[in-house]
């Protein structure tokens, strides 16, 4: 490519998507490790997520996807390891010294009535981070943002003067999504934002999640326990298992061919509409559930619970490789596995 082509003017994410040139980082986690006393919540993970792109961070409950959520916004400070954004190091930063990067990231819980301050209006919930961070000027301005958020995703504004308990939990959900976009971040952490809510309304929410991001670009870290419900909102999927990256790339390259023994038994156990896809796909059923995080296993953790597993991965702890344009860390995927098999 000549230098003429690359520094053609491109909306970023054509170019992005494209792969021509690698979006800008928002966030980079090196080596992050979280420890609750003996608990190991997180041990050791390393990504990156580029401007614009929705990473899925999937795993089993317990595999510790939240607490790297709460690292990312700095609801907790991490134990060791990185946390970058836009190549500043948040790790450590206490409170004032953060509060420039707070309207860069915002979190969205599962949960959105245990989560909205019940004794707020909705308009006063998702005002407060402009107020409190200063990022408008007067009343007149800060009342101007809060209706376009509430438009944005979806809500008449007159629901402004209401309370929380009010509202529906989809509409509850909204009002989480509208506060978290409203001083525009480039990175949003949503954590399992759909899951407390009806099956009726989650694919609603699901869905203006997506039309949002799409339209105002922001990058987005989205924690679920459910795969079949990323295949299409998430650029790139990261399975974790107590604490660790098993297995990370592209969502089309892992749908298609999952190459560790635990991505292929979540797969397994997600329908998928494709039959063809389906018979294909090799089926693996996870026995047990996932030990203590206090005594993880040795070697590679998943080990006690895999079907494929050799006495080396007692032993040895698997390197995160790249493979198949992928990062995988299991000792019997080797470099030339390429098909899927
Ligand atoms: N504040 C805390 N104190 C002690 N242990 C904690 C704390 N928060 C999380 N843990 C433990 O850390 C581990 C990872 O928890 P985490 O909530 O991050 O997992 P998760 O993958 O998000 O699970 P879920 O889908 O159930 O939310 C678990 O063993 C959990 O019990």
């Amino acid at each position: 490519m000549s230098t003429s082509d690359t520094d053609r003017a491109t909306p970023a994410s054509d170019t992005d998507r494209a792969g021509a040139t690698p979006a800008a980082p928002v966030l980079e986690l090196d080596n992050l490790v979280m420890h609750f006393g003996p608990v190991r919540a997180v041990d050791g993970v390393s990504m990156t997520i580029r401007r614009g792109s929705v990473v899925a961070l999937v795993g089993e409950s317990g595999s510790g996807k939240s607490t790297v959520g709460r690292c990312v916004v700095r609801l907790l400070e991490p134990s060791s390891g990185t946390v970058r954004l836009h190549g500043a190091d948040i790790s450590h930063l206490r409170r004032r010294a953060l509060r420039p990067h707070r309207r860069d990231v915002s979190i969205v819980f599962q949960d959105p009535a245990g989560s909205l301050d019940p004794r707020l209006t909705v308009g006063s919930i998702v005002s407060e981070p402009l107020r409190l961070l200063r990022l408008t000027r007067g009343r007149t301005e800060r009342e101007r943002a809060t209706t376009q958020a509430l438009e944005r995703v979806g809500l008449r504004t007159e629901l402004a003067d209401r309370y929380p308990h009010e509202l529906s939990g989809g509409q509850r959900q909204r009002v989480s999504l509208a506060r978290a976009l409203v001083s525009s971040p480039s990175l949003l952490v949503a954590d399992e934002p759909t899951s407390a809510l009806d099956v009726s309304v989650q694919a609603s929410v699901l869905n203006l999640l997506t039309d949002l991001q799409r339209d105002l670009g922001f990058a987005c870290l989205f924690i679920t326990h459910n795969l079949s419900a990323v295949e299409y909102l998430a650029d790139e999927v990261a399975v974790v298992y107590l604490g660790t990256l098993v297995e990370h790339g592209p969502s089309a390259e892992i749908f298609a061919t999952p190459k560790h023994p635990y991505t292929q038994a979540l797969l397994s156990a997600a329908p998928v509409p494709d039959p063809v896809r389906q018979r294909r796909r090799s089926r693996v059923v996870l026995s047990g559930d996932i030990p203590s995080a206090i005594d993880p296993p040795s070697g590679c953790r998943f080990h006690t619970r895999c079907p494929i597993a050799v006495p080396m991965c007692a032993e040895r702890v698997p390197e995160l490789r790249e493979v198949a344009g992928r990062r995988v860390a299991c000792h019997l995927v080797s470099d030339e596995d390429e098909d899927g098999s």
